[in-house]
């Protein structure tokens, strides 16, 4: 009986590595928690660990709470005593109590791989997590593990944080060999203000930033005297410990219900297996040295006062660069500043671990070129802005006055422009980024010719309009003689002046668009523009020759070279006994037969005829019309109706030619006729017997005769004469005027009248003239 009770009682306080030193996790827990009756203990049971450095004492102190067995080291060889994590049953209580291994050991080293991953294991398992540390690593950061804590906080955190049914923690910080001479209560606060500030500086996932230490953690502090200078201060304190684990009833009980894990003991090797393999294969655990550590930290502060005072150089030419401006030497500025970022690091930095020292090297030459990188995109927009403006202000300067050859002005300012903007952004490309202003210079080299297009559209405008001038100075005066002249190949003439004069301008035109480059299609657009424009001159000279004021004109010029002059060109005078009415009719005839000959571009000669070719017919590109041209419809000159009303108007303008050749005839039988000279000498000749024979008038005789000698003597005939003439040319015109008045009266009022008439019956025109006739006379 007594050795089937000592049997179980060694069963009871048997203890499991349940993880060894190579990290693996027993297969045996289960089969133990069976051997400690504990595997139907359901939810009763409860869980607590230990964590602190290496031989604090962590085993003598769970082995006098629980009444464990595990390993205290021998005072005499002050080494390591528990490697890896063992679990014990609490002597006659439902604890499963785990002693882990000591953090900060010597036998790791720098390895802090396995204290990491077995304190983030035992926080995640266990309910009671006793803090264990000596008094005087309060206030210490390395010395108390808070680096430590902080990694396990952090990764319990992204591990289980989001573990709603994880339930709360309770970190039990036990101070050793508390002298008392600092109260429990500052050691508390202290400890308080570190958890914090660690908790505080974790990197925390996105959606748990807002969590506190509180949230997972409830913190109790507790002091223990000196074990040995005060050993019985130190047994009672433990004994005091002890309680607040086993009674449920005490106020301070350390397993509150909201510890537990609610996991049932038969599932408890499996939870906790579970556990540890979450632990083992999390990546963040894996963290460096702290060598590594110590790298990274100074790096990045050495990296970050490299690139601070390297973001005070760039930005000085920032706002040049975004202002549009091209900053001269900004490769040469660029390079400078960054060989000085980097000089300074590697100067500082290459002295720490060479992994993260080039690690961060790299980190701050990808943060130098992120802030170089845009001020060389600026600069070499800048330059494609600058580069083009001038481009297009050389090709203006070179295009400007005469004489200048198109495909040399833009070849060579092109090729400037170029030139310029490679050199500039040759300058601006530093070593190390992977920049290139290729895609810059290919948009440059399209925008160029773009220009270098539009400038040759423009100037072949030009051109055109400029030959279209010259033209229509060329046909203006050929035109309007032909148009006077009126010969039936009036249109043979003007026909062929337009040919040939539109022949010279499309030579002119051809010979001037080879320093154009123009290609054909454009050749062919510009002529067909040309030979419209052309057409449309030579129409609008006609036009303006043939307006109505102008055609009358004509009409009237040319009936009065027939009506009024004779076929040798002398003006003709009307007498009585000359044929005004066949001359008269002569002329109108000739003269109104033009009107169908100006109506229409009509050649006597059928090869002269011009139709417009087809391309210059469709409505122009150049948006000045939206129509095509109705060539046909430009032959004609004028309408029917217009040479009908024009008709009328020459005809009522021919009578009154007719009037005025009729009215002349009458003035000059309107003179004094030469008998009625005779007649006055024979009636006077009695009154001329009387002078002679009559003594007074014989004197008086006498006297004019020597009067008149003397006065040829004196040399006064000439201006007796002048005054005689002029009295004489008086007295004749006052008599002409009566007579002419006296005879012209009932002639004045009849032409009015007949002219009227004859608008109304044109066809009796030989009618009315005999009518007339014995009126006039
Ligand atoms: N000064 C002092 N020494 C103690 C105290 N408790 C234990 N020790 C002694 O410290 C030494 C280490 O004790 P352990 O219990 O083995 O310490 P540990 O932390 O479990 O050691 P490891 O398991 O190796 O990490 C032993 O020689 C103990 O006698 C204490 O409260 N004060």
């Amino acid at each position: 009986m007594n050795g089937l009770a000592n049997g179980h009682a060694d069963a009871v306080s048997e203890r499991l590595q349940i993880i060894n030193d190579e990290k693996k996790f027993t297969p045996d827990l289960t089969a133990q928690l069976e051997k400690w009756g504990l595997q139907d203990a359901g939810f009763g049971y409860n869980i607590v660990a230990v964590f602190g450095s290496q031989s604090t004492g962590k085993s003598t102190l769970l082995n006098r709470l629980f009444g464990t067995t595990f390993d205290v080291m021998d005072e005499t060889r002050r080494q390591q005593t528990t490697k890896g994590i063992w679990m014990c049953r609490g002597r006659d209580m439902n604890i499963m109590v785990m002693d882990v291994e000591g953090t900060d050991g010597r036998e790791r080293g720098e390895d802090q791989d396995f204290e990491r991953k077995s304190a983030l294991f035992s926080l995640a398992s266990s309910e009671v997590l006793i803090i264990n540390l000596w008094e005087h690593q309060v206030g210490l950061y390395q010395g108390a593990n808070m680096a430590l804590l902080k990694t396990v906080f952090e990764v319990n955190l992204g591990l289980f944080g989001k573990n709603a049914t994880g339930g709360r923690t309770l970190l039990l910080f036990v101070i050793r060999d508390h002298i008392g001479q600092t109260p429990l209560a500052n050691l508390q606060a202290t400890l308080t203000a570190d958890l914090m500030r660690i908790w505080e500086s974790l990197s925390k996932p996105q959606e748990l930033a807002d969590r506190q230490l509180s949230d997972y953690f409830d913190l109790s502090f507790t002091a223990l005297p000196h074990k040995i200078l005060a050993a019985d201060k130190f047994e009672s304190e433990v004994l005091n410990l002890r309680k607040r684990f086993t009674d449920k009833d005490s106020s301070d009980y350390l397993f509150k219900p909201a510890y537990h894990k609610r996991i049932p003991a038969d599932g408890v090797a499996f939870y906790m297996e579970n556990i540890w393999e979450q632990v083992q294969s999390n990546k963040d655990l894996d963290l460096p040295t702290q060598q590594e550590l110590l790298a990274q930290f100074r790096c990045d502060e050495i990296s970050t006062v490299a690139l601070s005072e390297f973001n005070e150089q760039a930005k000085s030419q920032k706002r040049p660069v975004e202002g549009g401006k091209v900053v001269d030497g900004l490769g040469e500025l660029m390079r400078t500043w960054r060989t000085e970022a980097l000089v300074r690091y590697d100067r500082d930095a290459s002295r720490y671990h060479q992994g993260v020292y080039k690690r961060k090297r790299a980190d701050l030459v990808a943060a130098l070129d992120a802030v170089l990188t845009p001020l060389f995109l600026g600069q070499l927009k800048n330059l494609h802005k600058t580069c083009l403006v001038a481009f297009k202000k050389e090709l203006l300067d070179g295009l400007r006055g005469e004489g200048y050859n198109f495909a040399d002005v833009v070849s060579k300012a092109r090729e400037r422009c170029l030139g310029r903007f490679e050199a500039a952004a040759k300058e601006a490309l530093i070593e190390g980024p992977e920049w290139t202003y290729e895609d810059e210079l290919v948009s440059l080299k399209e925008e160029v010719r773009s220009v270098a297009d539009q400038c040759r559209k423009d100037e072949t405008k030009k051109m055109v309009n400029q030959i279209e001038r010259t033209f229509k100075k060329q046909i203006s005066e050929p035109i309007e003689l032909a148009l006077t002249k009126a010969a039936p190949d009036m249109w043979d003439d003007i026909l062929r002046t337009f040919r040939q004069t539109l022949d010279k301008a499309e030579a002119s035109y051809l010979t001037k668009a080879t320093s154009f480059n123009c290609t054909d299609e454009e050749n062919a657009t510009s002529l067909a523009v040309l030979r419209r424009r052309a057409w449309q001159a030579l129409r609008e000279k006609i036009d303006e020759q043939t307006a109505e004021p102008v055609m009358l004109a004509k009409l009237r010029g040319h009936f009065e070279e027939r009506f009024r002059y004779d076929a040798t060109g002398v003006p003709r005078v009307w007498k009585p006994e000359d044929d005004i009415d066949g001359a008269f009719k002569v002329a109108k005839d000739q003269t109104l037969d033009l009107i169908p000959l100006y109506s229409k571009i009509q050649p006597t000669d059928a090869s002269l005829e011009y139709a417009l070719p087809a391309d210059s017919l469709v409505a122009p590109t150049d948006g000045s019309s939206s129509e095509d041209y109705d060539f046909a419809a430009t032959l004609v000159i004028f309408s029917e109706t217009k040479g009908l009303e024009l008709t009328q108007k020459f005809r009522r303008e021919a009578d009154a030619y007719y009037v005025e050749a009729k009215r002349s005839t009458v003035a000059s039988i309107a003179q004094i006729p030469y008998w009625m000279y005779g007649v006055l000498v024979v009636l006077g000749w009695n009154e001329a017997m009387a002078v002679l024979f009559n003594p007074l008038y014989f004197a008086f005789l006498l006297i004019a005769l020597a009067s008149a000698y003397a006065i040829v003597q004196l040399g006064l005939v000439g201006p007796l004469l002048s005054i005689t003439r002029t009295v004489g040319g008086e007295i004749q015109k006052q008599a002409s005027n009566r007579l002419r008045e006296h005879f012209s009266q009932p002639v004045l009022t009849e032409p009015v009248r007949n002219s009227t008439r004859r608008a109304v019956d044109e066809d009796d025109e030989d009618g009315e003239l005999a009518r007339r006739r014995p009126q006039v006379m």
